[in-house]
């Protein structure tokens, strides 16, 4: 029998739309599930790919199945179930084969698994696929770590089931083992601060302004058509339009207030904290989403305070909503600034060289935070050296025309209890930033005074005390 040019475990969602594009693109696919009568039901149910299909019964037919060097996507639940597929494969492989993790992995698990495969002759990929179900069967965008031997045996494949920006393939061989998982981890920091904003402005419009979702809807999808044209704003549109089949209602205003979060935001966070590099607005997304877990919390809360957020006047009303679509434009560059600023950082620290264009570039298509504004992103990394987008020549014009907007939106959500704890942080840190003298000679001075931890002079070199005799 022919023999498979890629293997693939794990026929979750991701997994099953990845298999059908693999074998879409005309290469021969064996799969191999958990619950074997998924593997069954798959290849019954894969219509005219299904003479590309290979359904395997054990791992050591799947295995048999590819061609060497076998290249073996594993896409299962992120933590044990990978390691545990990985020690079920191992005595099965021969060198030079390799272990291909598209889960959306801790990229220091994915260190250790290449720590763990050295010497083993086995090669390992870490590999962050973006694109939820859809992207998945027609296009994800792709970020491959691991040796560029291994980025070469499997190229063709992952650039024919990539998603295309203008005939550009999104994805690439981003850097050595952790490269491509930390990179997909900070897509999502991105992307949670993304939707936060989102969110944020969504709970302007419904309790500031009391626009109903099906007038939301339509903002949105004007948005769509300028500057914040964006996969994320195109499904707000359509999540807004839609109607509850049980109720009648507008389906957003069923869903309770509650998100779920998987891992991903919180690896941002918890790595540009390790780094010092400050990520507010992911932070905050992040904690936004742990704050709308605790739902009985809230509502015991509200019950105490009362005094919800106040509706605007008509006349402000129209000023708020005027200025919603540049002050998320604000918001959302000093968020991907923040991401930017953190891979940056990460790619010193792993010695990477990640290649900031070229992953803005991979993001363009097929990934959820795909937007045109990548494109000036890419752009702006191929222009020169970047210390930060926030100072990058085509993003300060870009800020100067939206920061009005963005803070007046910030103040008249303070005064109207509305929160908006992403797009607030957003505009902190760019006030923060772009502040030459700050007030951290204060917090210095405190130091010395309680710790004797010195400070630096801004007439003289060296380490200085402050006169506060005894101390803290
Ligand atoms: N859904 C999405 O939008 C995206 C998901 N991802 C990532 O892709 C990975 C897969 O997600 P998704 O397809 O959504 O998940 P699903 O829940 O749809 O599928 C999970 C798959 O993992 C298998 N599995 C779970 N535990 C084990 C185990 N211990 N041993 C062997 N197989 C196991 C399941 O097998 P069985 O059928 O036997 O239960 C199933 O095939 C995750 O890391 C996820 O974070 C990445 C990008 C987008
Ligand atoms: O990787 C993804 C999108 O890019 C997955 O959908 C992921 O599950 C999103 O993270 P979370 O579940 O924490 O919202």
């Amino acid at each position: 029998m022919q023999e498979a040019e890629i293997g693939l475990i794990g026929l979750g969602v991701m997994g099953s739309n990845l298999a059908l594009n693999i074998a879409e693109n005309g290469y021969r696919i064996a799969v191999w599930n958990r619950t074997g009568s998924k593997t069954q039901d798959f290849a019954a149910g894969a219509g005219d790919l299904a003479d590309r299909i290979v359904p395997c019964e054990t791992l050591e037919e799947l295995v048999a199945s590819i061609r060497r060097p076998r290249p073996i996507i594993i896409m299962v639940q992120a933590g044990a179930p990978v390691d545990e597929q990985i020690a079920a494969l191992r005595p099965l492989l021969s060198a030079d084969d390799i272990m291909i993790d598209a889960g959306n992995a801790n990229f220091r698990d994915t260190m250790r698994r290449f720590r763990e495969l050295d010497g083993s002759g086995l090669t390992f990929i870490g590999m962050g696929v973006s694109g939820g179900e859809e992207g998945a069967r027609h296009g994800p965008s792709i970020m491959v770590g691991g040796a560029q031997s291994s980025w070469l045996r499997v190229r063709d494949v992952l650039t024919a089931i990539s998603a295309k920006y203008k005939d550009e393939p999104c994805v690439a061989w981003l850097g050595s083992d952790g490269a491509g998982h930390f990179v997909k981890t900070i897509h999502n920091g991105i992307e949670y601060a993304d939707m936060q904003m989102i969110a944020e402005i969504y709970g302007i419009l419904r309790d500031g302004v009391g626009l109903g979702s099906v007038e939301m809807a339509r903002l949105f999808e004007t948005w769509n058509e300028g500057k914040l044209d964006s996969y994320l704003i195109e499904i707000t549109a359509k999540v807004l339009a839609a109607t509850d089949p049980a109720t009648g209602a507008p389906v957003v205003d069923v869903i309770l207030d509650r998100a779920g979060q998987k891992g991903t935001g919180r690896w941002s966070v918890i790595e540009a904290q390790m780094m010092g590099v400050p990520a507010t607005a992911i932070e905050a997304a992040v904690a936004a989403r742990s704050l709308s877990a605790l739902k009985a919390e809230r509502e015991a809360a509200e019950a105490i305070y009362q005094d919800g957020p106040v509706r605007f006047g008509k006349e402000q009303a129209r000023e708020v909503v005027d200025d919603l679509e540049a002050a998320l434009f604000a918001g959302k560059i000093a968020a991907y600034a923040q991401g930017f600023a953190v891979m940056e950082a990460a790619s010193k620290e792993f010695a990477w060289g990640l290649p900031m264009a070229t992953i803005a570039r991979i993001w363009r298509a097929g990934c959820i935070i795909r937007s045109q504004f990548l494109d000036t992103i890419a752009e702006a990394f191929e222009d020169g050296p970047v210390t930060n987008l926030l100072t990058a020549p085509r993003f300060v014009d870009l800020m100067k025309e939206a920061v009005p907007a963005l803070r007046r939106t910030v103040a008249r959500c303070a005064e109207a209890g509305i929160p908006a704890p992403a797009l607030s942080s957003a505009l902190a840190y760019f006030d923060t930033y772009r502040q030459a003298r700050g007030s951290a000679n204060l917090v210095q001075a405190q130091r010395d005074f309680f710790g004797a931890h010195g400070f630096e002079r801004i007439d003289a070199e060296g380490h200085h005390h402050g006169p506060w005799g005894g101390g803290g």
